[in-house]
């Protein structure tokens, strides 16, 4: 496999469910998140991905198993962080939804030590193939435990089973100071929007069709019809599509390939590095997202990344490189202070990333009002894995074409330029109930406080 395969067999068919997924989770009522046929295809498509991973023999073969591993992480990274926004008390909803994020951040931890173990150990015609198949076991827990776990209140509403849905309010609540008067609340204020928006469709003249397979047309069309859900998914997509093009995952694709141009002994293992920056600085953000607030969080997180790339830059201007990952470069000692600069300074970047654009873009779904928040997040999601699949295509080449330095200098040109978008129009929503957040966005400052 060439350098060129790798990342297409890394992103291939990642984005592609998303819309999908979107349309299968808004429903109208007629499906839930628990229920839906989505859960079982979602289960199917992973198996069959990963067994066309295991038994695959030829990269095409590969490729089409990858991609359908892909369509069902793409479907399960869009209905995951949704699911736990619609349940989440307002409070907690970024931590938890941070939480989300903690284990894929640990997940790559593990698959970097499982990677290490099966390349150190492994025999050389079998060990790839345990690295991937290893991927079921997670999910077959996460089969198990899906079974256990309720509806969303929100849903509930909708579909008309209101005690159901002060039930689910109840247990998530548990016993906190007032806690019937929170539940009662919260019940009012999604009964509230539901009948808001219900009503806002009958003055519009918009029908939704429920069920079937043009159920996805009428949120589409109400997602670009109403000034603030265009609004809540210029936002979401931003941040989706920022989160990628910023080159983080270039670093998670291949950092072992630049350790080793630069000289690193076991290249693995400094790789493992970035990944357990990456899970460190995710809990520091669990610890103070819904303190910070998403706003601020990323306003003092970007221009660190910004930092660490420009010091990136201006390392990798000492080091000669070959990107050809066949051959080992090994840098100068003279080079040797400037690969430890690197490593320093993609640190700082790796850990600034964890705090801020790492999740806060994952709790889109409070950006957008109930009636289009799963096809909002969908296409949010779509951009997010859009966007990932142009970052891991692109790396080797640019590396190639326009030197590491100027590389690593774009991505910083990217981020300030995400850095002055989101200080315009990034509104803060923590603290805000889905229904409080979703408004903000009514008015024509698009809900900023810029001091
Ligand atoms: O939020 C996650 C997380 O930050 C991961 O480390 C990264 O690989 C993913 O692309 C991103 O969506």
């Amino acid at each position: 496999m060439d350098s060129q395969q790798e990342p297409l067999i890394n992103s291939s068919g990642d984005y592609v469910p998303d819309l999908d997924a979107g349309s299968e989770v808004d429903h109208n009522g007629k499906a839930s998140l628990k229920q839906s046929p989505g859960l079982f295809i979602w289960l199917l498509t992973l198996s069959a991905g990963i067994s066309g991973l295991l038994f695959g023999y030829t990269v095409p073969v590969m490729v089409v198993g990858r991609s359908i591993v892909g369509a069902a992480v793409g479907a399960a990274s869009f209905v995951v962080p949704l699911y736990i926004a619609e349940l989440a008390p307002a409070a907690f909803r970024g931590r938890l939804v941070t939480v989300n994020i903690l284990f894929v951040t640990l997940g790559q931890v593990v698959a970097y030590i499982v990677g290490w173990i099966f390349a150190e150990h492994g025999s050389r015609g079998t060990g790839w193939r345990w690295m991937v198949g290893l991927g079921a076991l997670p999910a077959v827990l996460q089969t198990v435990l899906v079974v256990s776990m309720p509806e969303t209140p929100r849903w509930l509403v909708k579909a008309g089973r209101r005690d159901t849905a002060r039930e689910v309010i109840r247990k998530v609540t548990g016993t906190v100071k007032d806690a019937a008067k929170t539940v009662e609340m919260t019940l009012k204020n999604i009964e509230i929007e539901v009948r808001e928006e219900e009503e806002a469709r009958r003055v519009s003249g918009r029908r939704h069709h429920t069920g079937g397979l043009l159920s996805w047309v009428g949120p589409l069309e109400e997602l670009f019809a109403v000034r603030r859900n265009r609004r809540a998914l210029a936002i979401a997509c931003l941040l989706q599509g920022l989160q990628q093009l910023c080159g983080f995952n270039s670093l998670m694709y291949f950092s072992s390939t630049i350790f080793t141009m630069l000289g690193f002994s076991i290249p693995t293992l400094t790789s493992l590095v970035v990944a357990i920056t990456n899970l460190i600085f995710t809990i520091a953000a669990l610890l103070s997202v819904d303190r910070i607030g998403r706003r601020r969080i990323l306003l003092y997180s970007i221009p660190f990344m910004i930092i660490g790339l420009l010091l990136s830059a201006y390392g990798f201007s000492f080091v000669k490189l070959s990107t050809d990952d066949t051959t080992t470069t090994v840098a100068k000692p003279s080079a040797q202070h400037a690969a430890l600069l690197i490593l320093f300074s993609i640190m700082i970047y790796v850990a600034a990333y964890a705090i801020g654009l790492g999740n806060v873009p994952w709790m889109q779904s409070e950006l957008f009002s109930l009636s289009v928040r799963s096809t909002g997040s969908g296409l949010a999601t779509a951009t997010n894995w859009g966007a990932n699949f142009i970052v891991g295509l692109t790396f080797l080449p640019l590396m190639d074409a326009l030197t590491p330095s100027w590389t690593f200098t774009l991505y910083a040109i990217v981020c300030a330029v995400g850095l002055s978008l989101v200080w315009k129009y990034h509104p803060e929503t923590s603290g805000l109930s889905l229904e409080e957040a979703a408004s903000l966005l009514e008015d024509d400052s698009w809900g900023v406080r810029t001091r």
